[in-house]
């Protein structure tokens, strides 16, 4: 088998028994046309290194290689290895798989060059991998961008701007580490089984900045400000050490909202305070 001939991806799942898993969060894309559509997001892929969290039958991977990337792809479900040694065979040299658990493989020492990353992600895992690579100590990070597959909810609430409803740490966190934006929409029937809610995926380039923000203060003012979102910055704050005195220096009105601040407050207030 090679590139030209790969059989159906339903005709992969059927051979190689792969039924949806629900604990690993499995929905798979089997429309071949929308899955280009998904590896042309990221831009010329010709010779890229990406990496690929959860492949499964390898749909995704399959457009990325016909794109020209070189894949290391991370799959935690062993059913699923066969499939994707077919694939490696049909793409010799592009393609690396990793059997495992993404959350446990430091993916900077995985890949030993930048990378994409491009992934139709576990919804349960997905907020979280996000979360790692934006508060990467070591900044720009080794990742050149994130193409990233969430509930339309989630994808929501990285876009978000001040003064909606979804806009908290997540938009703050997005914001302030990358230029992040709303790629495409993916309705729910695309998916096989098809989940409860609607998916979007969200495109992320890293920001250029110095290096100069306790992340953990920054997510502590986030938390603090957003868990009581309708309560004045004065009440909401006036348990993180320094924040207080830094709205004033900054001459940000303490009876403020979270929701009024733009990412740029919440970050300058962050740099006010210092480490904490
Ligand atoms: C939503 S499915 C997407 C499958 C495929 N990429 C597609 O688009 O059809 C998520 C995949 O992630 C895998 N997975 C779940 N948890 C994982 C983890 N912690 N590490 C690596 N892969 C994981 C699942 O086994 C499944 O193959």
């Amino acid at each position: 088998m090679d590139r030209t001939d790969l059989p159906p991806l339903r005709e992969v799942i059927a051979r190689h028994g792969l039924s949806a898993s629900k604990a690993l969060g499995q929905n798979f894309l089997l429309d071949e046309q929308l899955l280009d559509r998904i590896a042309a997001i990221p831009g010329d892929l010709a010779d890229a290194a990406v990496l690929e969290i959860g492949p499964g039958p390898g749909g995704l991977t399959r457009a990325l290689l016909r794109a020209g990337a070189r894949v290391s792809a991370i799959e935690r479900d062993a059913r699923c290895l066969p499939a994707l040694a077919e694939l490696e065979a049909a793409f010799p040299g592009q393609l690396r798989i990793i059997e495992g658990d993404a959350l446990a493989i430091d993916h900077a020492e995985l890949m030993s060059e930048p990378f994409a990353v491009v992934a139709n992600l576990p919804y349960n895992i997905g907020t979280l991998l996000f979360t790692r690579w934006l508060t990467r100590p070591e900044w720009p990070p080794a990742w050149t961008s994130l193409t990233l597959m969430f509930q339309q909810e989630v994808a929501r609430r990285v876009v978000a701007k001040p003064g909606s409803g979804e806009y908290g740490r997540l938009a703050v966190l997005s914001q302030w580490r990358a230029e992040a934006k709303l790629a495409m929409k993916v309705h729910r029937s695309a998916f096989t089984p098809p989940p409860k809610v609607m998916s979007a995926i969200v495109h992320c380039l890293p920001t250029e900045q110095p290096n100069d923000v306790a992340i953990a203060t920054l997510e502590r003012v986030t938390e603090a400000a957003f868990g009581q979102r309708r309560k004045m910055l004065r009440q909401s704050l006036k348990g993180v050490s320094g924040a207080l005195a830094a709205l004033e220096t900054l001459g940000i009105d303490e009876t403020r909202r979270a929701e009024t601040l733009s990412v740029n407050d919440f970050v300058s207030v962050a740099r006010e305070i210092g480490t904490i």
